[in-house]
């Protein structure tokens, strides 16, 4: 039994099943109960009735829940990163040192951050009045969360939602479930009453679409594609929530002329190949300085090149799998579509040799000579995949980072920094990063602009999203007849 609501679990309505496959060696790692419509109306009325007493639960109460369940977590780190791994063919290097810290820190921040939600000053804006802010949970929230980090993404939906004071029902992807009931029953365990967190595993369709408009919903949060979002956001109209969207990213990594190319190699295996490149915010565009273009080319060709693939368990792999077949065969696909227009020059062949070839394994994959309107400059890969493009002024450089219809992330690689400077002021994105591109951290906002979405993760400012502003104005004189009355009206 895999839906969470109320506190407890249960089993889904639908008649369906999901099988839960290890993509790493197509084992069957659980067979997960789907919920159907009816389930997301129960965990919706669940999330309801808990919502007025959670949201006047102290924050230091809330606070000490999160600091209990961060507890819980640290001792069952282990099992979480095993079962996060099993589900999405992550290297346990990756789940151990990544995954699984990165959300217990999480939990941490969000354990401080619910007693600490800041305000503009009450005072007398008006000298009749005295006025005060209230900062005030939404209510329900409806969340969908992705299958690339399904823990961090569950903690980034449902820390900020709660330690704000709102309920939740979360549906995570259907491959990748099991963390996030994991999530919530450890939360529950913690002193979590029932009801303020929910998850349904179900598909998109049926549990995500009912979920995304239920007339009970107040806000909804999702991470994902952008073809995706804007369905949610259409939803979400119908009743006028809240949205909080999180979507596809084509992060720029420039590379100036005054770069430190080794420096810039390294950054560009780590942040185009964390998580297999399945990572919205992972470099997908090199755009290299013509000066520094052919060295950077070779040294990251000869870096992917020695890339070791590898099963979840093995501690000299650098990637593991992609998250399933179907997944391989879209960014397979796409490579297979550059070969036409572009040169692949490292990675680019699916194993077909030993363990490897039983998984969903793909390479680090390295192209060059694609024009700037080509597919895979242009759209979404999420795999290990990174083409590099050069250019010849920075002006050219900044043109090319801001060619895309994505905002999420970019890095900018030089030693001048006025160079640093422009190109964090002019590259359109929520994130930039100069000399380094991929670390996130707790106290930062996460989110993008233009197509990738608005709303942040993470931080104070996620925090903030998840409670609407309340003025609370008294009339201070206690007159009958206000100064402000005669001022309008021509009183007799
Ligand atoms: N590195 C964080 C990425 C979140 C979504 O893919």
């Amino acid at each position: 039994m895999y839906q969470f609501i109320n506190g407890s679990i249960r089993q889904g309505s639908s008649a369906q099943t999901h099988d839960v496959v290890n993509p790493a060696t197509g084992a069957i790692v659980a067979t997960v109960d789907l919920a159907n419509e009816d389930d997301v109306d129960s965990a919706v009325a669940a999330a309801r009735a808990a919502f007025p007493a959670w949201a006047r639960t102290p924050p230091g109460e809330r606070s000490a829940i999160l600091h209990r369940f961060a507890a819980i977590l640290s001792e069952r780190a282990e099992e979480f990163a095993q079962i996060e791994s099993s589900q999405t063919g992550k290297p346990l290097r990756l789940t151990r040192n990544f995954d699984v810290p990165g959300t217990i820190d999480n939990v941490e921040f969000f354990a401080g951050a619910a007693r600490h939600l800041e305000g503009k000053a009450t005072g007398e804006y008006s000298p009749e009045h005295t006025s005060s802010i209230r900062r005030e949970a939404i209510g329900v929230i409806g969340s969908i969360t992705p299958w690339n980090y399904p823990l961090q993404m569950a903690g980034w939906k449902i820390l900020p939602a709660i330690a704000a004071g709102n309920t939740i029902v979360l549906k995570p992807a259907e491959i990748t479930p099991l963390t996030s009931v994991m999530f919530a029953q450890a939360l529950h365990d913690a002193g979590l009453p029932p009801g303020v967190v929910n998850v349904l595993v179900g598909t998109g369709t049926e549990v995500g679409a009912a979920l995304m408009a239920h007339g009970d919903v107040d806000m909804v949060s999702f991470t994902g594609s952008t073809a995706v979002g804007r369905t949610v956001m259409e939803a979400a109209a119908a009743t006028t929530k809240r949205v909080h969207l999180e979507l596809g990213g084509k992060a720029p990594f420039v590379v100036f002329e005054d770069a430190d190319v080794d420096a810039a190699v390294h950054g560009a295996v780590a942040g185009s190949l964390i998580n297999s490149g399945q990572d919205c915010t992972a470099a997908t565009r090199a755009i290299v300085h013509r000066s520094v273009y052919q060295e950077f080319t070779d040294k990251l060709a000869e870096r992917f090149r020695d890339i070791r693939l590898g099963m979840q368990e093995d501690d000299g792999a650098d990637i593991g799998s992609l998250v399933s077949f179907k997944h391989r065969d879209h960014v397979a696909g796409m490579v297979e579509r550059a070969r036409g227009y572009a040169k692949v020059i490292a990675g680019g062949d699916i194993p077909t040799d030993g363990a490897l070839a039983q998984g969903a394994f793909y390479p680090a994959t390295l192209v060059i000579d694609a024009a700037p309107e080509s597919e895979i400059v242009k759209d979404e890969v999420f795999g290990p995949v990174l083409v590099v493009l050069p250019f010849d002024d920075d002006d050219e450089a900044i043109r090319l980072a801001n060619d895309t219809v994505y905002g999420l992330a970019a890095s900018a690689w030089t030693s001048d920094l006025q160079k640093a400077l422009r190109a964090t002021r002019e590259i359109h994105a929520g994130c930039v990063w100069v000399n380094d591109h991929i670390p996130i951290i707790s106290e930062m906002p996460h989110g993008g602009f233009k197509q990738s979405g608005f709303g942040k993760d993470m931080s104070a400012y996620s925090l903030e999203e998840y409670t609407q502003v309340k003025h609370v104005m008294f009339e201070l004189t206690g007159a009958a007849e206000k100064d402000w009355h005669r001022t309008i009206f021509a009183l007799r």
